[in-house]
């Protein structure tokens, strides 16, 4: 019964023929600006949501979850999400407050990846965040909170052709942490 999954799942399309060159040498130094950057070549390759990210996180016990949650921003507090303060992941943060992002682009071959620890930021902002959401219904939700991840360190990388895919890997500065 697995073996014509597997099949199916070694048979699928690897990259698109053409995948953009990236040279860190001659990016942005500042990680949120060649972020952007990426985020508007990913919109104008038609990637459909390049705001969507997976956050993991991991509670007092060590064990990991992770999940797929929109970026609302980033500014000098860190890269914005949102979410219930009683969901799971929102437990978790609770009791350790680190998480990590990744963001995932297909049609250019882009992995972004964004670890640090993560603060919760003001009522008001968290307030403002579910009055904008889609379809919002002029509710309010206490439990809704906006939350800033700190990064420690941001990973960009790009898959190549030959096999030489590039890692550009940074501290929030921009400095390289090899
Ligand atoms: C593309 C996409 C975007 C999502 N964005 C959010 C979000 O911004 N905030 C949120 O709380 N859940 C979002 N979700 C739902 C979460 O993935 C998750 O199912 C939910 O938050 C419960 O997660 P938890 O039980 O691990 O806390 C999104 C799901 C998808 C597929």
């Amino acid at each position: 019964m697995s073996e014509p999954f597997r099949r199916l799942l070694r048979a699928l399309p690897d990259f698109p023929d053409t995948l953009p060159d990236f040279d860190p040498e001659g990016a942005p130094t500042d990680p949120a600006e060649l972020f952007r950057h990426w985020l508007g070549e990913a919109l104008a390759e038609g990637e459909r949501q390049p705001h969507a990210c997976s956050l993991a996180t991991a509670g007092g016990d060590g064990k990991p979850s992770s999940r797929m949650l929109i970026l609302k921003n980033i500014d000098d507090d860190g890269w914005h999400f949102a979410t219930s303060r009683t969901s799971r992941k929102g437990r978790e943060l609770g009791a350790n407050p680190h998480a990590a992002m990744t963001f995932y682009w297909p049609t250019q071959g882009r992995q972004v990846r964004v670890a640090g620890a993560v603060v919760e930021l003001s009522a008001e902002a968290s307030a403002q965040d579910w009055a904008e959401r889609p379809r919002a219904d002029g509710s309010t939700n206490p439990h809704w909170q906006l939350y800033a991840l700190r990064p420690a360190e941001i990973e960009f990388w790009q898959a190549s052709h030959d096999g030489n895919h590039v890692r550009h890997r940074v501290g929030p500065d921009g400095s390289p942490l090899g």
